[in-house]
């Protein structure tokens, strides 16, 4: 009888092509995405005459930099950001790599557009010089941010050297509340176990509760699973994934489907297959969560306060503590849904897909934004389909600005920022001292309490409305 195997192991194995006597696996890349900040692989590459080995497996995207005003270079003010997106397209055109560039209407966060156009699938390992690429995971792949030199050895070989993981199994059971999303489930499991609570653990997320979230949901969850330290995160494909892939653009057609899906279909970990760590959460238990200081376990359920450094007995969590409250402009004890707040982005990797969207228009329909902000959706083609729905005028109906699509607000780099002191509610992941823009204030949470935010003013209970 062979070793029972997890999921993880059995992707694994199959993109092993040679162990190092000290434990290093050589793995096999099947997909490679490349975004801007590539440059210095390409760079390198070029310096030591070296050609990309798989152009084929390799797609360029322009996402970070990318202004959400225009889709026209010609009309972008900053040498910088206009230099960052030619870059791409001259490299990529270079080695005939395929890119989703500024003007393509696939064009979107490579995060969302992956999914999307079928490219990520189950069973593949797929690499990013992004942290986020743990995405890719809810499908059943093993997904994973890399460095840039990481970068430039992928082009080069479309193979990586890695150590294999520690396994660590997250089981959610149960029922969700109304109204609880995925973004509130990670942002749980990281406030209980820690910002590095998955440190360098490959994470499994297991379970009714799981299973029973939409792909989109999955992909907002396994995108936080760098947040809590884990260095990917998957989830078994099921019916649910296979519905979603089937006809995109990129996903095996006909017999090669039908072959493809047999093979899907055996990715899984085996019943009595182990784990390092496994950790257990009640669906039921998980409320509304939003976070309070500079980093995503600084998170509480919105009916708590700003939690007192004056209560705990470790003195380095203490100092931690008044520095994130000083940061933040935060009195301990403050009921949290008294948080003023002064803008709202609704946007990024991690929630700015229909879904998002749709949740987000469903508060803000009729209603009007007590604040300014931004609604830049996950990728062109979704800004299309929610134009269709007509999701584009409830936003400008509510104040706020629709958008093209990129990382905008997320992280700043094409200049969407947060004015410093401002106070942000946040679709995003990332809460990091001046993370929006120096000085600025991050509030992570999900896409509904966003649009509750920005249309009370403050943080707000969407239980309540
Ligand atoms: C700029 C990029 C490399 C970075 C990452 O690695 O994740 C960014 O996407 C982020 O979210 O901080
Ligand atoms: S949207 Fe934000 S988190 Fe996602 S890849 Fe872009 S910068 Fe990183």
């Amino acid at each position: 009888m062979t070793m029972p195997t997890t999921l993880f192991d059995k992707v694994w194995d199959a993109h092993e092509i040679h162990r190092s006597e000290s434990g290093q696996s050589l793995l096999w890349v099947d997909r490679h995405f490349v975004h801007e900040g590539s440059f210095h692989a390409f760079d390198k590459l070029r310096e030591r005459e070296m050609s990309v080995a798989r152009p084929d497996l390799t797609f360029g995207i322009a996402d970070h930099y990318v202004p959400t005003l225009t889709r026209s270079l010609g009309d972008i003010g900053d040498d910088k950001i206009r230099g960052m997106i030619e870059q791409l397209a001259d490299n990529t055109r270079e080695r005939g790599i395929t890119l989703f560039g500024l003007d393509d209407p696939r064009q979107g966060i490579v995060h969302v557009l992956g999914p999307e156009q079928g490219l990520t699938q189950p069973g593949l390992l797929m690499v990013c010089g992004d942290s986020h690429t743990s995405t890719h995971g809810a499908f059943g792949s093993i997904a994973f941010g890399i460095g840039a030199s990481e970068v430039a050895h992928v082009l080069a070989t479309q193979t990586l050297w890695q150590s294999r993981p520690k396994q660590m199994r997250l089981t959610i059971e149960g029922t969700l509340a109304p109204g609880i999303t995925a973004k509130d489930i990670a942002l749980t499991w990281i406030a209980r176990l820690g910002a590095d609570g998955a440190r360098g653990h490959a994470i499994e997320y297991a379970g009714g509760a799981i299973h029973g979230l939409s792909m989109e949901a999955r992909l907002t969850l396994c995108n936080l699973s760098i947040e809590g330290g884990a260095r990917c995160g998957m989830i078994a494909p099921d019916e649910t994934t296979f519905a979603y892939l089937r006809s995109r653009p990129f996903a095996p057609q006909g017999e090669r489907w039908e072959q493809a899906l047999a093979y899907w279909q055996t990715l899984k970990s085996d019943p009595e297959a182990r784990f390092d760590r496994d950790v257990a959460l009640d669906a039921a238990e998980i409320a509304p969560t939003v976070t309070w200081g500079v980093s995503p376990e600084e998170a509480l359920p919105i009916d708590q306060r700003v939690p007192d450094p004056s209560a705990l007995r470790d003195e380095g969590r203490v100092h931690q503590m008044r520095d994130s409250l000083d940061y933040m402009g935060l009195s301990p004890g403050q009921k949290l849904t008294d948080i003023a707040i002064d803008r709202v982005f609704i946007g990024s990797c991690t929630n700015a897909r229909i879904e998002d969207l749709r949740a987000a228009a469903d508060i803000l329909k009729g209603r009007r934004s007590k604040v300014p902000g931004i609604v830049s959706p996950g990728s062109t083609q979704v800004k299309h389909r929610a134009e269709a729905e007509g999701l584009d005028e409830i936003f400008r109906a509510s104040g706020l600005e629709w958008r093209e699509s990129g990382c905008s607000m997320c992280v700043g780099m094409n200049g969407d920022l947060v004015p410093s002191g401002e106070r942000c509610a946040s679709t995003t992941n990332r809460n990091f001292k001046g993370r929006q823009g120096p000085g600025a204030r991050t509030h992570l949470m999900s896409p509904a309490m966003v649009a509750a935010a920005a249309v009370a003013g403050h943080l707000t209970d969407i239980r309540e409305l």
